[in-house]
């Protein structure tokens, strides 16, 4: 049978709730989606747990999970796939964090944990630090600019270790934490030490910076603090194409998507005007898709805007973004052709008025251009959904692709 080619769209943050100010409809029930819809007459539609029900996902486990490799077996930590989605070249040893450049008062207190998002000074606050502090207690310091607030942090030196505790609260109001050492060696002792003294040493050096004056004559937060979190040694994962077969692409400007897609060795292109944000261009994306296409089995097409609208809690961003989404599948399938199989869910929900992630189920699309028993429904949001013949975790996505663009091979004789 001839094998189909896929494409895999992730909303990132897409699930979510009734909204009050939509009356009580949730952003993807809200949204116009005439292309997805126009999908439905050939679909499998239902709800996946990305981890399993009522788990709360990161995009880091989440995305694992979805590209097969089960996150409690694989995952140590979110630092090292943020780094080397920033373009970090990292060595073994070496000890990477996710940052946020955040705004805190004078104890210390986070007053914004993303210093208002956009941060057009971000790649020079970068370099200052870079200059500023390479090194503390002996140990090499490295920082390196995601998009938006995201900035990498990366410690290189010997007896180092990644079981450290955040200084990220992961709360408005809370003074940042101190490091503390996870297990009690010395390296991870040694490790919480460099990490607190780093972080005295960033928000002096950011405090000072004539940026942030510049920022704060503007009326911008100032980016004066970098919450670390997800420590991470990076560890070799399984490649997509040995386990799956698979040969596999990815689309995203999110460092976090690329450092991921990177480790299990897909292609990453991030084309000019891919911001990562709600300003991405995303027929700049369509294009590269369709084009990665042509010789990939998958390609993977990662939107952040709908999860950034949901953490800001922009409820008429996040049906934009929808809708955007819509778009940009439409004009894959424009582009390449309509014979290919479309799977569209989210890596989890982040409902908007939350602003935060939840453990809730998120919708799931897939479509068959061949021959399936299609669920028929008239629309795909959180609510039809319930209606729908798929009801999956995460780590079913790579079973259900193969199996659908007919390349499973029999598990028995
Ligand atoms: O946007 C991201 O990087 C994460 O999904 C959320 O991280 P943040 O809450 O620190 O922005
Ligand atoms: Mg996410």
């Amino acid at each position: 049978m001839n094998k189909l080619k896929i494409l895999l769209v992730v909303g990132d943050g897409l699930g979510d709730r009734q909204v009050s100010i939509l009356n009580a409809k949730t952003p993807l029930e809200y949204a116009d989606k005439p292309v997805i819809n126009s999908l439905l007459r050939s679909s499998m539609i239902g709800l996946m747990d990305p981890i399993g029900p009522g788990i709360v996902p990161g995009s880091d486990t989440s995305h694992l999970a979805i590209f097969g490799l089960d996150p409690r077996k694989y995952y140590n930590g979110r630092g090292s796939f943020e780094a080397l989605g920033a373009g970090a070249i990292l060595s073994g040893g070496d000890v990477a964090f996710r940052g946020n450049f955040a705004t805190v008062d004078d104890n210390l207190v986070v007053i914004d944990r993303r210093a208002g998002r956009k941060i057009e000074e971000a790649e020079e606050l970068v370099k200052e630090l870079n200059q500023k502090i390479p090194e503390v207690q002996g140990v090499k310091v490295r920082f390196y600019h995601g998009t938006e607030h995201r900035v990498s942090v990366v410690l290189s030196g010997d007896n180092l270790s990644d079981k450290v505790s955040d200084t990220d609260p992961h709360e408005v109001g809370k003074r940042i934490l101190n490091s503390e050492p996870t297990d009690n060696t010395l390296s991870a002792k040694r490790t919480a030490n460099v990490v607190n003294q780093l972080t005295k040493l960033v928000y002096e050096v950011l405090s000072r910076s004539q940026l942030n004056e510049k920022r704060k004559a503007e009326g911008l937060p100032p980016a004066n603090m970098v919450l670390m979190r997800g420590a991470s040694i990076h560890r070799d994962l399984p490649k997509l194409k040995d386990y799956s077969g698979l040969k596999g692409a990815a689309v995203s400007a999110t460092a976090l998507i690329k450092g991921v897609c990177r480790s299990l060795g897909m292609e990453v292109v991030t084309p000019p005007g891919a911001t990562g944000g709600i300003d991405t261009d995303y027929m700049a994306k369509a294009r590269a898709a369709a084009d990665l296409l042509k010789e990939n089995d998958l390609v993977f097409l990662h939107i952040k805007a709908t999860d950034a609208a949901s953490h800001d809690g922009k409820v008429n961003e996040k049906v934009r973004a929808i809708e955007m989404i819509d778009k940009t599948i439409g004009k894959v399938l424009d582009t390449y052709g309509s014979d290919i199989i479309v799977l569209f869910t989210g890596d989890h929900a982040t409902p908007v008025e939350l602003k935060e992630h939840s453990g809730d189920p998120v919708p799931i699309l897939l479509y068959v251009p061949t021959n399936i028993i299609s669920d028929n429904l008239s629309d795909f949001n959180e609510r039809s959904a319930r209606k729908g013949s798929l009801r999956v975790v995460g780590l079913n996505i790579i079973d259900l692709l193969l199996n659908y663009s007919n390349r499973a091979t029999k598990y028995g004789a």
